[in-house]
């Protein structure tokens, strides 16, 4: 019995030499393009499936129509309404780029889901940025790493804090007023692209409030140019180095100076606190909570019983103006153009601006008086519902999640949540194509219903800026209309949306500024 056993193990054994060399055989038989198109047919089919597999049942193509790269094309250069007719495809609809598969949730409950699910989400970050942002930020911590840092960095950004930073900012807002009419009247008055002029604005400001003082103009001058290199190199998809003269090496280059520059400017103001100074930039509030903290042991002041080196301050710093340049200067160019195009909306906003300052030009802006500018600060609020500057927000999928009780959306995936459906929702929002600021009067639809309002997200990374926002624009555009006579020249592109990381008007916004006295309202050429 056993010598039969021992025989047909050995002849198993040699069957399966036989076979084995029978392969190999095969395979030296084939000719080299014979197993390269037997590798790609293989990998064709794989990516196939797999995207079938993680599709499941929700809206997307039925195949990829492009294998491997999927739209990536496409994505190169997004259109706006492409991007809508997908979240008109369905709640949750897909695509897969490459390797990624991407799931866009639009509806106003699955984003504020995905939102709000740390658990199994957090920010997906392109890779390119973790190079320019460097790995050490605190914008990649998650979980309660994230909470902790971020609640040390909410005190920065509080009614009272901000109010500090007013001054520097009014500053900055005289200067461009009187930057603009100069700039306007190179081109005799005649509308020309300020697309540039407002990014410019918006940094300046940025930069004033983050570092007050401690920045000089040729610096901020110097960051405001060469800034868009850092925009212009976040592409979806990256050679994984960074090599000279590419994109990502200018993008990296100009983070890397700004943030040298922002490291100086943190030793001066440790200095300045130290010596008892009175904060007025986002980097004197930072040291001075620090400063404060070594004689209290509150929960809050416990979050500062230690030393922030000036290379994190600035990193984080860094991550403000990222967060906060393309999303300011996208509302910029809506506001002004939105404004310009509506007359009364304008006319409105100038007598409110004289009652608040009790036709007074020497009153200085204070967060009470910005409280007083109801309806300024409704058409601010109605130019980011109708045009939100974050249109979606990229999470990546850490454990694998149920969307919905039908979809699980799988590990690695990317989730997006989408801002700008909810916000233009006709439940909540009467003819939501519309531009009327009226509809954010207290107790009415729009303002009661806190939900939809998703401009600036929600959930744990909600963003820090929002107050800020609210109140710098407020007083801006206030202080521009008071000041300023402006038009626009509307063009066919002008109420077209171009994707340029956020949203802006597909002209790049024809503008024109002449100075006006604030009380007579005399326009100066
Ligand atoms: C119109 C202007 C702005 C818009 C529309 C906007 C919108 C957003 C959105 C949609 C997010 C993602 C929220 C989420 O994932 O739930 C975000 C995050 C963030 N924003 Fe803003 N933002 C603006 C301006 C600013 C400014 C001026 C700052 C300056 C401090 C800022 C700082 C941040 C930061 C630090 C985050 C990340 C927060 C975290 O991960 O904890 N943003 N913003």
């Amino acid at each position: 019995m056993a010598e039969v056993i021992v025989n047909r193990v050995a002849q198993n054994a040699t069957d399966a030499i036989i076979q084995n060399q029978s392969v190999l055989s095969s395979i030296q038989e084939m000719s080299y393009w014979k197993i390269f198109f037997t590798f790609i047919s293989v990998v064709l089919v794989w990516d196939q499936v797999s995207y079938q597999i993680k599709k499941g049942s929700i809206a997307g193509p039925r195949f990829k129509f492009y294998p491997i790269i999927g739209p990536f094309l496409e994505s190169l250069d997004p259109k706006f309404e492409e991007y809508k007719a997908k979240w008109d495809s369905g709640e949750l609809s897909c695509v897969s780029i490459f390797h990624k598969f991407v799931v866009i949730a639009s509806t106003r409950d699955l984003s504020r889901k995905i939102l709000q699910a740390p658990k199994y989400v957090k920010p997906c970050v392109v890779d390119v940025a973790i190079k320019i942002l460097r790995p050490s930020n605190w914008v990649f911590l998650d979980g309660k790493a994230h909470t902790d840092y971020r609640r040390s960095l909410n005190g920065l950004f509080t009614k009272a804090a901000l109010a500090k930073y007013l001054p520097s900012q009014e500053k900055i807002m005289d200067k461009y007023i009187e930057k603009f009419v100069e700039f306007s009247k190179e081109t005799d008055y005649e509308p020309r692209v300020f697309f540039h002029e407002m990014r410019e604005i918006l940094c300046a400001l940025s930069l004033g409030s983050f570092c007050g003082d401690w920045i000089t103009e040729d610096q901020v001058r110097g960051i405001a140019d060469d800034y868009y290199l850092v925009t212009a190199a976040l592409e979806l998809v990256n050679f994984p180095i960074i090599l000279p003269f590419t994109k990502t090496w200018y993008g990296k280059r100009t983070a890397d100076a700004a943030m040298k520059i922002f490291e100086n400017c943190a030793q001066m103001s440790k200095d300045y606190i130290a010596k008892g100074g009175e904060p007025k930039c986002v980097m004197d509030a930072w040291c001075k909570l620090m400063h404060d903290a070594k004689y209290k042991n509150d929960e809050d002041s416990r979050l500062f019983h230690r030393e922030f080196s000036n290379k994190e301050i600035s990193e984080a710093i860094f991550t403000f103006l990222f967060a906060s340049q393309d999303a300011s200067s996208s509302l910029a160019c809506w506001l002004f153009q939105i404004v310009a195009d509506r007359p009364d909306v304008l006319q409105k906003i100038r007598e409110e601006q004289l009652a608040v300052r009790n036709n007074d030009m020497n009153t200085e802006l204070t967060i009470d008086l910005i409280e007083k500018m109801e309806y300024t600060s409704m058409v601010v609020k109605e130019t980011l519902r109708y045009r939100p500057p974050v249109l979606m927000v990229p999470y990546v999928v850490k454990n694998n999640f149920p969307v919905t009780p039908s979809y699980t959306a799988p590990k690695g995936a990317m989730l997006i949540s989408t801002l700008y459906p909810s916000l233009h929702d006709p439940e909540v929002y009467d003819d939501p194509e519309e531009f009327i600021p009226e509809r954010w009067v207290e107790g009415s639809k729009a303002n009661d219903n806190k939900k939809n309002w998703l401009v600036f997200g929600c959930g744990p990374h909600v963003c820090l800026g929002q107050t800020y926002v609210l109140i710098t624009f407020a007083a801006l555009l206030g202080k521009f209309a008071l000041h300023t006579e402006f038009e626009h020249k509307v063009t066919p592109l002008s109420e077209k949306i171009k994707v340029f990381a956020t949203i802006f008007p597909k002209d790049d916004l024809f503008m024109s500024f002449k100075k006006r006295d604030p009380i007579t309202g005399e326009v100066t050429e």
